[in-house]
């Protein structure tokens, strides 16, 4: 894709075309629009965060608190070329769709709606263990483009090795491992409603298609209760490399020292996250965490980020502030909600359009040329 040819793109309006003034190209305004499609139950699981909701939006007021310098007169290339090469996938920008599971509640299409949109983009899906649709399907509907696979390691082992198995077997290319979520977190919105949507059997598509799993009583307590895996150690690691022969990240490293203990365990790269703040409320924000550990590990580990991107500009300063490229969470779903397919690529191009004019206008033809004197202070 040739980034530069967005905004004119936009206005020659090949892009435009089909859209619904719900899918504005303000992405930070898309959250409102979408609250007004969304069923209370997914209202309430998706936009919400963690009990009062301090570290979502300490995670927007970082961004909004970093601003970029721009430089002029520096010879911007005409077209801009924002592709790169993350562990082993290229990538049109330096952008990937976050691991997101349950997405049956946003729209009916769910994930195969999102994997498609990014086949589209070109831009990586990361396929969630708790996704509503399995890896099968997801595999037949994204077709050649690349995708990654989240693992929640859940207590039976045996289990784990299926899911590792599949993913390899259709095609997701890099295991992410995501350790921040090894119990719920305190989410007050779906507290008080008492719903979840796992219990309502949404978001174990993976499980329940695993053919050595078909004799279960009851699928949904079974999984319930491999879930929750608070005792996970660096020791349970190498049983993941024992098992895949891909590249290995750790998503939810907030602190240098787990960062270094990633490096030391022989991990390909980790994913600087809070998990949008639904995990641990009252955790830093997850821009405040980048930089630190993006120094302490230096080139040992490949470093990815997200939790509160939302605008091209936001992409702009976690690249400044250290990350190779970034995932992004909720305004996918957002996009989903408002318009399926059509509507995930909308924020996608969007996302990747509004980050080249932004690089362009600040004086750099390509992500690789952003470093920390791109911001104040
Ligand atoms: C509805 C929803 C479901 C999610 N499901 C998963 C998941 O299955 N696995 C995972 O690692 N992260 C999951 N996440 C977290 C995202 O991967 C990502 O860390 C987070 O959304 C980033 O923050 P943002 O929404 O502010 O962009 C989920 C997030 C949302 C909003
Ligand atoms: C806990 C999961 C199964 C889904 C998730 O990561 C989330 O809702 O944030």
């Amino acid at each position: 894709m040739n980034a530069g040819d967005h905004q004119l793109g936009i206005y020659l309006a090949g892009m435009l075309e089909g859209r619904t003034p719900e899918l504005t190209t303000d992405l930070a305004a898309l959250e409102n629009a979408a609250r007004k499609v969304l069923s209370p139950e997914a209202l309430g699981y998706i936009v919400p965060s963690a009990g009062s909701g301090s570290t979502a939006r300490a995670n927007l007021e970082a961004f909004e608190r970093r601003r970029i310098v721009p430089r002029m007169l520096r010879g911007v290339e005409r077209q801009r070329d924002l592709s790169c090469e993350v562990l082993g996938t290229r990538m049109p920008a330096p952008v990937l769709v976050a691991p997101m599971g349950v997405q049956t509640l946003a729209h009916e299409e769910g994930e195969l709606a999102t994997v498609r949109a990014a086949a589209a983009v070109g831009v990586p899906y990361v396929h969630s263990t708790a996704a509503a649709h399995d890896f099968e399907q997801v595999a037949a509907a994204g077709g050649d483009a690349p995708r990654w696979y989240q693992l929640y390691y859940p207590t039976d082992r045996d289990v784990c090795v299926s899911f590792l198995r599949r993913a390899r077997a259709t095609g997701h290319s890099v295991l992410v491992v995501t350790l921040d979520t090894t119990l719920l977190g305190w989410r007050p919105a779906d507290l008080d409603r008492g719903y979840l949507p796992f219990l309502a059997g949404t978001g174990i598509a993976n499980y329940l298609s695993a053919p050595s799993f078909a004799g279960v009583d009851n699928p949904v307590t079974h999984w319930a209760g491999m879930f929750p895996n608070p005792g996970l150690s660096w020791d349970d690691l190498p049983f993941l490399r024992d098992h895949w022969d891909g590249p290995i990240v750790l998503k939810g490293i907030m602190s240098t020292e787990d960062a270094r203990l990633a490096a030391e365990h022989g991990m390909d790269g980790i994913v600087v996250s809070n998990h949008g703040g639904r995990q641990v409320d009252g955790a830093l924000a997850a821009l405040d965490a980048l930089p630190g550990i993006a120094e302490a590990v230096g080139d040992r580990l490949t470093v990815l980020f997200d939790s509160g991107v939302r605008t091209g500009a936001d992409v702009v300063k976690a690249l400044a502030l250290g990350a190779k490229a970034v995932l992004v969470g909720r305004p996918v779903l957002y996009g989903l909600a408002l318009g399926g397919q059509a509507g995930v690529e909308h924020v996608l191009r969007c996302l990747l359009g509004e980050l080249d004019i932004t690089l362009a206008l600040s004086g750099y033809s390509a992500p690789g040329e952003l470093g920390p004197g791109a911001l104040a202070g």
